[in-house]
């Protein structure tokens, strides 16, 4: 069974406007997504800014009241308040945010921060509490020097592992990774990433991978869903979407993925040219007139695409 299952989730916000404050129309932020999280794997959902990625997080968390569909936790429906305390969801749902800074609490030393978790969800003595705060960070490569720093004494690499300790101190099954590292340099990135991965083996830990950068996830994700204007336009395996991309918004996605390759260069810039030309001729066919994405077509067992018509073949 899948850790996780979302089933033609949506979330519309309403616009209102005028002197009696009506609803004159809706931002459709998560118009029917429907995907799995396998336990101990990630699934990642990336897109570009304003397509809907945080609000599934949110959503999946608690933190947004969903429109309509139904979010599933080990089988069980999770999608109301009352329906998550039934099953202790907020010690096995845990969530990083990419502002670590802003997300640590400035007035808090970091044996309070990672402690809290631990403080709500678990009855521990204070001998049990300090031993358990000190494994958490050096799970994540700090040590007894920081437990009693404050999160401004530490870079953004560190402050992210700070993150990453307390989002697992209560064991949490799945843990939503929001942008986790794209405030970091690329080698402070790397390095959060494989504790990230680490951590994953360690406790089996299921990740959500939220992030606008292909680039990335590519060695963090089992699985993924491309988003655009909130709705799927192609999802599958790492293979799938790397290997055999269908859709152009993907194929420009993966285009955009910087070559580091400096003899390259020259080359990756014209694919890239190509591959812009061919979005801004061919994308009124991959949406419908209101400028949605189409209805997913499933092309193989694994992989599913928004493809007109016209395109869609096995493969
Ligand atoms: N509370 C809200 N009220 C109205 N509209 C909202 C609200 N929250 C988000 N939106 C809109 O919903 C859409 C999806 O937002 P969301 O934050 O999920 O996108 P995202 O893909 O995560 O983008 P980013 O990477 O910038 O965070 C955007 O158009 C956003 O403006």
């Amino acid at each position: 069974m899948s850790l996780v299952e979302i089933k033609d989730l949506k979330v519309h916000y309403p616009i209102r406007s005028g002197f009696f404050n009506r609803i004159h129309d809706y931002v459709y932020a998560v118009d029917g997504v429907n995907f799995e999280i396998e336990p101990g794997q990630t699934y990642g959902l990336i897109g570009e800014t304003g397509s809907g990625k945080t609000t599934i997080g949110r959503s999946i968390i608690g933190l947004e009241k969903i429109t309509s569909g139904q979010i599933l936790f080990n089988g069980k429906d999770v999608s109301t308040k009352r329906e998550r305390k039934a099953v202790h969801y907020n010690r096995d749902v845990q969530m990083i945010f990419q502002d670590s800074l802003s997300s640590l609490n400035p007035k808090k030393r970091i044996y309070d921060i990672i402690a809290e978790p631990l403080r709500n969800f678990e009855k521990l003595s204070d001998t049990e509490e300090k031993h358990r705060v000190r494994e958490l960070l050096d799970t994540v490569g700090l040590g007894d020097d920081d437990l009693f720093k404050y999160p401004f004494e530490f870079s953004g690499g560190q402050r992210q592992r700070i993150g990453v300790a307390r989002a697992i101190s209560t064991n949490p099954k799945l843990v939503i990774a929001d942008e986790p590292v794209s405030a970091l340099d690329l080698s402070v990135q790397a390095q959060v990433l494989n504790y990230m991965q680490e951590i994953q083996k360690q406790f089996n830990i299921s990740y959500l991978f939220i992030s606008h950068d292909l680039g990335v996830v590519r060695h963090m994700c089992d699985s993924m869903a491309i988003m655009h204007r909130g709705r799927f336009v192609e999802l599958g395996t790492r293979d799938d979407i790397y290997n055999h991309p269908q859709h152009i918004y993907t194929k420009r996605l993966l285009a955009a993925i910087p070559d580091i390759n400096v003899d390259q260069r020259e080359d990756h810039r014209k694919h890239r040219k190509e591959v812009e030309k061919v979005f801004d001729t061919e994308q009124s066919r991959y949406y419908d007139k209101n400028g949605r994405v189409l209805p997913l077509q499933q092309i193989s067992e694994t992989h599913s695409v928004a493809l007109p018509e016209d395109q869609v073949k096995g493969e």
